[in-house]
């Protein structure tokens, strides 16, 4: 990251719906407020939070307690200047004059070359509703619009959105926000794959016999079941974030790593793959999920879910990957495996019982990782299995990293397209899942804590989970 901020950013008018929502709780306020606080903000921004309920004791107090919960250390002049740029507007998709009106007086505030940013953070059943009122006050005009996932819930809702988005605003306007993809470690795909000669030789079918990406989650529903209700781990977790990273996995070398080629490449990987079938997937729910509030004693809502996906073009043909990720798991990993073929010939006997394997932690500071066979010392030609796993960068400490939101945020406020999606691989990914939507699982229970369902342990057979021990 470059040190200082040496091209200000035209003054920015922040309109963020879901502004008493956990998201912005979690996230948004805190990444705002880091930005301000390392200098990445405009020199000047105003900040208008809205939502159909007024915060019962102010929006001060929704960004105090926020930063209290979730943010890193404050400082009290820094922390009142962004409080003092924050206020709430009342607005619903029915009623946005006060909210249009809030807008006007702050991009006056801030003279002629101010931006509006409006970031949509509310459930999918919300959005149409709020664009098509975007639109009517034209909040819309000339903004930048980041979307929250999912985005709708299906092939005909997703479009249905995309239609709406498209009245009032340019595909150029829009930023539908996958957060994975502002992860340090995510990018790091890319570095890992495009900058170096000595893995790409082997990114292919001719050497790798399968992928995982395997994002367990020991975290249950922590206040989020009746939002989770209506959304299920397939729609919340697959569709999206574990989709985009086996976009990066997959991809051809793009041109140059600016939106239009990288994007170019993400979406002839989605192109490329086979929809899921749903004999090929198992879908969970933890024992126990019944029980979380906001949530029927009857539900079959999945939380957990493990899919086998093709991608049927040169470089893949034939080779599975795997896609598991669930809540109350036993671990919360990010781990991506590439399982390599076992050279022919019997020159070791049966001492070559498991394959070497490439193993990316996406970790906070990605760590890299090599399985392989070496010789064990001693008089004989015997084989020893060995590991090394490497930090990258291994001497940086990450301290100038910035955490994916405010990635993202800087993004969208620089109007780089690059990390976010676009609307033909949404497409492609919501048809992709399509037979599954069509034609679900029923879940099968797995305890909190485990590796989830027994059928999920078996699908990758003959290769086994890279995460789980015994029970892989
Ligand atoms: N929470 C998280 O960790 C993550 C969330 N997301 C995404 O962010 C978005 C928001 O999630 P989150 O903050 O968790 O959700 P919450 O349920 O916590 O908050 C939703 C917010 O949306 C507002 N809202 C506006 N219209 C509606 C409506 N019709 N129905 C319900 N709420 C409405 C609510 O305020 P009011 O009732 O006043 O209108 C509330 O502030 C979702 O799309 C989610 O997928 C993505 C990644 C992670
Ligand atoms: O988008 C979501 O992501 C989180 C996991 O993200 P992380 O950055 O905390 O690893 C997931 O827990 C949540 O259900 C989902 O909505």
């Amino acid at each position: 990251m470059e040190t200082a901020p040496t091209d200000r950013l035209d003054p920015h008018v922040f309109v963020l719906f879901g502004a008493t929502g956990d998201l912005a709780a979690r996230k948004l306020f805190p990444g705002l407020y880091t930005l301000a606080a390392s200098g990445w903000m405009p020199e000047d921004y105003r900040i208008v939070g809205t939502g159909r309920h007024a915060p019962e004791h102010g929006i001060e107090q929704i960004v105090r307690d926020s930063l209290d919960e979730f943010g890193d250390e404050t400082d009290d002049s820094t922390l009142s200047a962004f409080i003092d740029r924050t206020r709430f507007v009342v607005s619903d998709d029915e009623n946005g004059d006060e909210l249009a009106e809030a807008v006007q007086e702050a991009r006056a505030d801030l003279g002629d070359d101010a931006k509006t940013l409006v970031y949509l953070s509310v459930p999918p059943s919300a959005m149409q509703g709020l664009i098509g009122m975007l639109g009517r006050t034209g909040i819309a005009e000339r903004a930048r619009l980041i979307v929250e996932k999912p985005f709708g819930s299906d092939l005909e809702s997703s479009r249905e959105l995309d239609a709406a988005l498209k009245q009032v605003v340019d595909e150029d306007q829009v930023f539908r926000i996958d957060h994975f993809l502002g992860k340090e470690a995510v990018q790091n795909i890319l570095a890992l794959r495009f900058a170096n000669g000595l893995l790409e030789p082997a990114w292919n079918r001719h050497h790798i016999a399968s992928v995982q990406i395997d994002i367990p989650e020991d975290l249950q529903m922590e206040g989020r079941a009746s939002f989770y209700e209506s959304v299920g781990c397939l729609r919340d977790m697959v569709v999206t974030h574990l989709c985009q990273i086996l976009g990066f996995m997959a991809m051809e070398p793009p041109v140059h790593l600016d939106a239009l080629s990288l994007r170019n490449e993400k979406a002839k990987v989605f192109q490329a793959m086979q929809p899921f079938d749903p004999s090929r997937v198992v879908y969970g729910q933890y024992r126990g999920y019944t029980d979380e509030e906001g949530v029927d004693a009857g539900s079959d809502t999945e939380t957990f879910v493990a899919v086998e996906a093709f991608v049927d073009n040169e470089r893949w043909a034939g080779v599975p990957f795997y896609l598991r990720t669930g809540k109350a798991m036993a671990e919360s990993r990010r781990t991506i495996t590439l399982t390599f073929h076992t050279p022919p010939g019997r020159r070791f006997g049966d001492q070559i019982d498991e394959p070497d394997q490439l193993v990316l932690e996406l970790t906070d500071t990605p760590q890299v990782g090599i399985e392989m066979w070496a010789k064990r010392p001693g008089p004989e030609l015997a084989l020893s299995r060995s590991s090394v796993m490497m930090e990258v960068p291994a001497d940086d400490d990450g301290s100038d990293a910035l955490k994916a939101y405010e990635r993202l945020l800087l993004d969208a406020m620089r109007g780089d397209q690059t990390l976010f999606t676009r609307a033909d691989e949404v497409d492609r990914l919501w048809q992709i899942v399509t037979p599954v939507l069509a034609d679900p699982p029923s879940p099968e229970q797995y305890e909190p804590g485990s590796w989830g369902p027994h059928a999920a342990l078996e699908l990758p057979r003959p290769f086994r989970w890279h995460l789980g021990g015994a029970d892989a």
